[in-house]
């Protein structure tokens, strides 16, 4: 609610946090409205947000302690019930898509809460504010939690024998365009966000979501992986090795994301050398 209004009024109010990596004041506020009423109803987790705010330069009028009653009747398993609030590590991307965003490409703008424990996506939430950008709903939300199940939308398994990747709109480079022809794509989209790019992995509208390049953050594969990994897909890096999210882990992905919901290491065994080697691994 807090990124369609800003948006409507038109002052965005850009800060460029370096190259190709914008900041808008929808950007802000959503991080301060998440992180602020996440942290006072769970003091002793620990919420990283990919905005550099103070949590605690919060207006009130941003807090929020609303619950979603469909998600409190899950029933969740012993292992997950037994997990401590200080435990649990939540990776927050108020805004992704930021760039398509402040172009006026709506629909590729998700938010992003992921859930991690012992280093492993646990739960993960998509949200899309501008879905089917009607006026009268507010989006809509996907979400998930590995062992139980996944919510908000539908997965279809798509045809095995297709190959549609879907990547970056905004950072395309040679090596980018390399790996993408290495996967022998049908068909190759580009859109904006992590989170998006997910979506469309996740309705069975692509195959494959290919970045090879450092660049994205754990606040864009956390919700991500967790949404992918419950329907028996796989999220990880080029080499296919999966990320880590424990609170002290470095915040960049350095080895790229590669996503599909089948055939995993099918793909990752096309990563042309040529492509692993401008990554500093072995
Ligand atoms: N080289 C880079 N520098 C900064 N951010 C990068 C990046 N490569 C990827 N990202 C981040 O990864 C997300 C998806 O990127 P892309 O749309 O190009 O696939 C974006 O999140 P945000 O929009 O939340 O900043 C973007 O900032
Ligand atoms: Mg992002």
């Amino acid at each position: 609610q807090h990124i369609r209004r800003i948006m409507k009024t038109g002052h965005l109010e850009v800060i460029d946090k370096g190259i190709n990596d914008p900041q808008t004041e929808a950007d802000r506020v959503a991080q301060q409205h998440i992180i602020g009423s996440l942290i006072r109803q769970y003091p002793k987790a620990t919420i990283i947000g990919e905005e550099d705010l103070d949590p605690n330069d919060i207006s009130p009028e941003l807090f929020s302690s609303d619950s979603s009653e469909d998600v409190l009747k899950l029933k969740c398993h012993e292992k997950i019930h037994s997990i401590k609030e200080e435990d649990v590590v939540v990776w927050v991307d108020p805004l992704d898509g930021t760039r398509e965003f402040a172009q006026g490409f709506t629909d590729h703008v998700t938010v992003l809460i992921g859930f991690a424990f012992e280093g492993k996506p646990i739960a993960g939430i998509i949200h899309q504010p501008y879905y089917k950008n009607s006026e009268s709903r507010l989006g809509r939300t996907l979400y998930g939690i590995v062992g139980i199940g996944t919510y908000g939308f539908t997965y279809t398994t798509p045809p095995n024998d297709r190959c549609i990747v879907i990547s970056t709109k905004s950072r395309i480079s040679q090596v980018i365009t390399d790996s993408i022809n290495a996967m022998k794509p049908d068909k190759v989209l580009h859109v904006g966000g992590a989170g998006y790019k997910t979506v469309l992995l996740l309705e069975g509208a692509a195959d494959v979501y290919l970045y090879a390049s450092k660049g994205t953050k754990k606040w864009d594969t956390c919700a991500c992986e967790a949404l992918v990994e419950t329907i028996g897909g796989k999220l990880t890096d080029v080499f296919g090795n999966h990320m880590q999210y424990h609170k002290t882990v470095e915040h960049i992905n350095e080895f790229g994301v590669l996503a599909t919901m089948q055939n995993h290491d099918r793909y990752v065994s096309r990563i042309p050398i040529s492509v692993r080697n401008t990554f500093s691994k072995i």
